[in-house]
C-alpha cells in the first residue's frame, strides 16, 4: 500500500459539491457523524440557502429532542460554504451532488481531479450517469465512484454504492464504510444506467405521469392509489415533485439514450412540465402547488 492510499483510510474533511436539496442533505448526515464539511456552489446564496436548510433541520431535530441545542450548534459549526471550488483541496473525500447534467459534471471532475491531492476519492450523488462515463474525466478512474444518497438524505436509509469498472476495492471499501458511519445501509449496484434505485422507480413515476396524461385518472386519484393499494408512503406524482421534474426528465433521458428502449421514453407531459419551469417543490409548482 503505497502513502496515498494509507492516507485515505482516515476520512477527517468531508467536500460536497452543490448544495441543493441532496447536496444540504449529504452535509448535514455527514457532520452530524463528526466529519468537518466544506459545501459548495456556484453563488454564495445558494450556498447560504443550502447551510439554513440544515440548520432548519437540526432546530425541528432539538425541537423534537431527537439532538441537544448544543449538538445541533456543533453539528451545524463543522460545515462551512464556498462559491470557489478551489477550497475542496482541503477535503479527504469529495461527494458532487450538483444538477443532473453530464457535461455539467464532467466539467466539475475535470476540476477536482485538478485540485485534490492523488489520493483523495471523488464520488458522485448522480441519480444515473454510468459512473464509467465520469471516471474517464479523470486521471483517477479507479478513485471515482457513485454515493447515491436518497431523498431526504437525514431520513432515507439506504445509499446505493455503484462501482464503475475502473473503481478500485480500496475505494469501494472506504465508500462502504463512511456510508455506515452516517448511519446509513448501503446497497451494491453495477454500473448501467439508473443503476437499481432509478433503473425501478422511475419507470413507475413516468407511467404514473402517462397515466395522468392519458386521462385515466386525476392526479389525486392516481398517488391515492400507489399510496393506499401499495401502502407508498406518497403517491409518486408528489414523489416525482419532491424529486425534482427536472431531476426526473434528466434520469428518464439517460435511461432512454443508454438503452436505446423505447419503454423508457419521457411522458411529454413531464418534458412540458419542466419546459415550463414547472419542476415541483423546489419551484412551488409541480403536480401540485407548493
Ligand atoms: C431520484 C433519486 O435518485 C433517488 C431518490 O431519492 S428517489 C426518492 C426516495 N424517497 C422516497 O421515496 C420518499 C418517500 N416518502 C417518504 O418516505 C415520506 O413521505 C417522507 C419521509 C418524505 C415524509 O414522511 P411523512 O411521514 O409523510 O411525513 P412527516 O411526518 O412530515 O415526516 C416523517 C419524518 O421525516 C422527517 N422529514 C420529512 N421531510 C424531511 C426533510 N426534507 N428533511 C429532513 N427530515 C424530513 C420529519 O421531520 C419526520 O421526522 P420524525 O419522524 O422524527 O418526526
Ligand atoms: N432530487 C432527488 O431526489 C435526488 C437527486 N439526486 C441527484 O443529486 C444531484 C443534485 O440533485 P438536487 O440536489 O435534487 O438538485 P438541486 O437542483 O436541488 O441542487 C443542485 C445544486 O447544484 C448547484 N450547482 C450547479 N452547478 C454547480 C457547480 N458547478 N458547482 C456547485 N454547485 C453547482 C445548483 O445551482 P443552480 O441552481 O444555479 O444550477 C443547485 O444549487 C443530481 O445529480 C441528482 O440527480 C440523487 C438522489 C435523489
Amino acid at each position: 500500500m503505497n502513502n496515498g492510499e494509507k492516507k485515505n483510510m482516515t476520512v477527517k474533511t468531508f467536500g460536497v459539491i452543490g448544495s441543493g436539496q441532496m447536496g444540504n442533505g449529504i452535509a448535514q448526515v455527514a457532520a452530524a457523524s463528526g466529519l468537518q464539511v466544506v459545501m459548495s456552489d456556484v453563488k454564495q446564496e445558494f450556498a447560504e440557502k443550502g447551510l439554513a436548510a440544515i440548520g432548519k433541520n437540526l432546530n425541528r431535530l432539538v425541537e423534537k429532542e431527537k439532538i441537544s441545542q448544543a449538538d445541533g450548534q456543533a453539528i451545524l459549526s463543522r460545515v462551512k460554504i464556498t462559491t470557489n471550488l478551489e477550497d475542496m483541496a482541503a477535503a479527504d473525500y469529495v461527494v458532487e451532488a450538483a444538477t443532473e447534467r453530464e457535461e455539467l459534471k464532467f466539467g466539475i471532475f475535470r476540476e477536482l481531479d485538478r485540485i485534490c491531492p492523488p489520493h483523495v476519492i471523488l464520488g458522485t450523488n448522480t441519480s444515473s450517469i454510468p459512473i464509467g462515463r465520469i471516471a474517464a474525466q479523470t486521471d483517477r478512474p479507479e478513485k471515482v465512484i457513485g454515493m447515491h444518497f436518497m431523498n431526504p438524505v437525514p431520513v432515507m436509509k439506504l445509499v446505493e454504492v455503484i462501482r464503475g469498472l475502473a473503481t478500485s476495492d480500496e475505494t469501494f471499501s472506504i465508500t462502504w464504510q463512511l456510508c455506515e458511519k452516517f448511519g446509513k445501509t448501503p446497497a451494491e449496484a453495477n454500473d448501467f444506467p439508473g443503476f437499481i434505485a432509478n433503473r425501478i422507480l422511475m419507470p413507475m413515476i413516468n407511467e404514473a405521469i402517462f397515466c395522468l396524461y392519458q386521462s385515466v385518472g386525476k392526479k389525486e386519484d392516481i398517488d391515492t392509489v400507489m399510496k393506499l393499494g401499495m401502502n407508498h408512503p406518497m403517491g409518486p406524482l408528489a414523489l416525482a415533485d419532491l424529486i425534482g421534474l427536472d431531476t426526473c426528465l434528466a434520469i428518464m433521458e439517460t435511461l432512454y439514450d443508454g438503452f436505446k428502449d423505447s419503454k423508457y421514453r419521457p411522458c411529454p407531459l413531464l418534458r412540458k412540465y419542466v419546459e415550463a419551469g414547472w419542476l415541483g417543490r423546489k419551484s412551488g409548482k409541480g403536480f401540485y402547488t407548493y
